[in-house]
């Protein structure tokens, strides 16, 4: 576990496997942190450096008051990159996290050599469903709305069969900083990149959970399509968070496109 000052606000980070290794970074979505990419750490830090955060806001990075925007996110991933010195690296994202993987990628592209983006769009929701949860949540707290955000991370299924992790991913979401949440519901509402993703021209894997209902599939699929060279995939029987629901599927996609793109 590490804490590093990064414009100006403690940040959490977390770094497993050999130092010789070549690097992944894995971000976050909203509501979670660096904890929903365990399963796939343990399957990737034998071969690779694996890099995982909590973003501004999640976890136990500082929670500066809201609102923020996503350049902020993308500047804190900018300032991690240049904190551990790295030069190129592969960088995967879910949700926000991925939104933040476009925005860095679009500034960076020196600095990438692979790009996993998973259910995420270059626009997620819009104007009037982020206001109205931030409104929701400063009357009412997290609580007041985190039975409608489970039911769309993950399906009927996942609920049924893992009642404990149901409920102990619950309590990440509920114990989220308020400011934090707000501030990146904000950096959502704001960030629209589907006039700039087009210029990404880095081969692209895109994965969304079959079930997804906050990045459906064909809100996923049309972001791939905006992109010059994506590989598109649905996951069967996945909600938002495919790092928790099928960690072995997903580092087995993300194995084979390293592969692809010479990444190993
Ligand atoms: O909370 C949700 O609805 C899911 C989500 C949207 C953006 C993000 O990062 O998570």
């Amino acid at each position: 576990m590490i804490f590093a000052r990064i414009n100006g606000i403690n940040m959490h980070l977390r770094v497993s496997g050999a130092a010789d290794s070549r690097v992944v970074v894995l971000s976050n979505s909203l509501g979670t942190d660096a904890r929903i990419w365990d399963a796939v750490i343990e399957r990737l830090s034998d071969r690779y450096r694996v890099i995982s955060y909590d973003q501004r806001g999640h976890g136990l990075s500082d929670a500066p008051s809201a609102p923020y925007k996503l350049d902020d996110h993308v500047a804190d991933l900018e300032g991690l990159a240049d904190l551990l010195g790295l030069a190129e690296f592969a960088l995967a994202g879910v949700s926000v996290g991925g939104l933040i993987a476009q925005g860095f990628a679009l500034r960076n592209a020196h600095r990438l050599k692979a790009l996993i983006l998973c259910d995420t769009a270059a626009r997620i929701g819009d104007d009037a469903t982020w206001n109205s949860r931030i409104a929701a949540i400063r009357a009412n707290g997290i609580g007041s709305i985190s039975d409608a955000i489970m039911a769309r991370w993950f399906g009927p299924q996942f609920r049924a069969e893992h009642a404990a992790d149901y409920a102990g991913w619950r309590n990440m979401l509920e114990r989220s900083p308020v400011e934090g949440y707000i501030g990146t519901c904000a950096a959502l509402r704001d960030a629209d990149l589907r006039g700039q993703v087009g210029s990404i021209g880095l081969r692209t894997l895109v994965v969304v959970g079959e079930h997804d209902q906050s990045t459906p599939p064909e809100v996923v699929r049309a972001t791939a399509q905006l992109l010059p060279d994506a590989q598109f995939e649905i996951m069967a029987g996945v909600g938002h968070i495919p790092s928790i629901e099928q960690p072995e599927r997903l580092v087995e996609l993300m194995l084979n496109y390293f592969h692809e793109v010479g990444y190993v």
